[in-house]
């Protein structure tokens, strides 16, 4: 097969490895040993009860935390010593849990600023504009009086205004109502069929991250825990992990 033909064959999403990861705050070890895959256009989620290391997973393949074990790679390639902002450019995108859209700029400034070049804008604006059409109409609002729902689909938005390969999303879900975790829901689906795009969601919401998803993973204690494909016979053996 010709080389041209072969690359556009090939699945535009980043293929995450981690093998045995480890990582921690100061003298306390959270993420123990964690070897995960995400292959080029799959969604896998991420579950686990609160304080179990799913944020600092995420943070970790990001370089915001450090790497203290084991290997993580995309398309092959060690991330070891690249800072986010190099991660970025390299196409991960990251809807982080905390609250990181700036209240006083307006909707346009803040997807602006997610972007290397103004240039970009029109085309980003119009594909923001395809998953979230309300948007259009508050693009001069300030992000800060947004409802929280809007917030979150800004905050999806401005992730994918870059065209991510591989997205991390942390609770993407956390706080909606049905209506608007169904329009993530659809989002995230259109982001993958049109881009190719890997995904590595961080959820509570088990039903959200089942039907998003093509397999899952328990993180229990920094560890994985146990592991499958996304189907609904899955939904009973997951949330005796997730059961207090
Ligand atoms: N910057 C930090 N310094 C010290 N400890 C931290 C820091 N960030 C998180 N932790 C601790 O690491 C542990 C794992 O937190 P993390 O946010 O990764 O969990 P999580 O599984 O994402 O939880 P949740 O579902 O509640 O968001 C917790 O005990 C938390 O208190």
């Amino acid at each position: 097969m010709a080389e041209a033909a072969r690359r556009a064959e090939a699945p535009a999403g980043g293929d995450l490895a981690l093998d045995e990861v480890a990582s921690g705050y100061g003298a306390v070890s959270i993420v123990k040993g964690v070897s995960l895959r995400v292959r080029p256009g799959e969604i896998v989620a991420l579950l686990g009860k609160n304080g179990m290391g799913k944020t600092t997973l995420l943070k970790t393949i990001l370089g915001m935390v450090a790497l203290r074990g084991g290997a993580i790679s995309i398309d092959g390639a060690s991330t070891a010593g690249l800072a986010p902002a190099k991660l970025v450019a390299l196409g991960v995108g990251y809807a982080p849990q905390e609250q990181p859209l700036f209240q006083d700029l307006t909707v346009r400034d803040n997807l602006r600023l997610a972007l290397s070049s103004d240039r970009l804008l029109p085309e980003a604006l119009e594909r923001a504009f395809g998953h979230f059409p309300f948007l259009k109409d508050r693009l001069s609002q300030r992000a800060g009086t947004l409802s929280g729902g809007e917030q979150k689909m800004l905050i999806l938005t401005r992730a994918l205004m870059l065209k991510p390969r591989l997205l991390l999303i942390d609770e993407i879900s956390e706080g909606l109502q049905p209506s608007v975790v169904d329009r993530i829901a659809n989002a995230l689906a259109e982001e993958r069929a049109a881009s190719g795009a890997s995904m590595l969601i961080v959820e509570q919401n088990l039903d959200f991250a089942l039907r998003v998803s093509d397999r899952w993973a328990v993180l229990k204690l920094g560890e994985i825990d146990d592991e499958g494909v996304a189907e609904a016979e899955a939904r009973d053996r997951v949330l005796r992990h997730l059961s207090v």
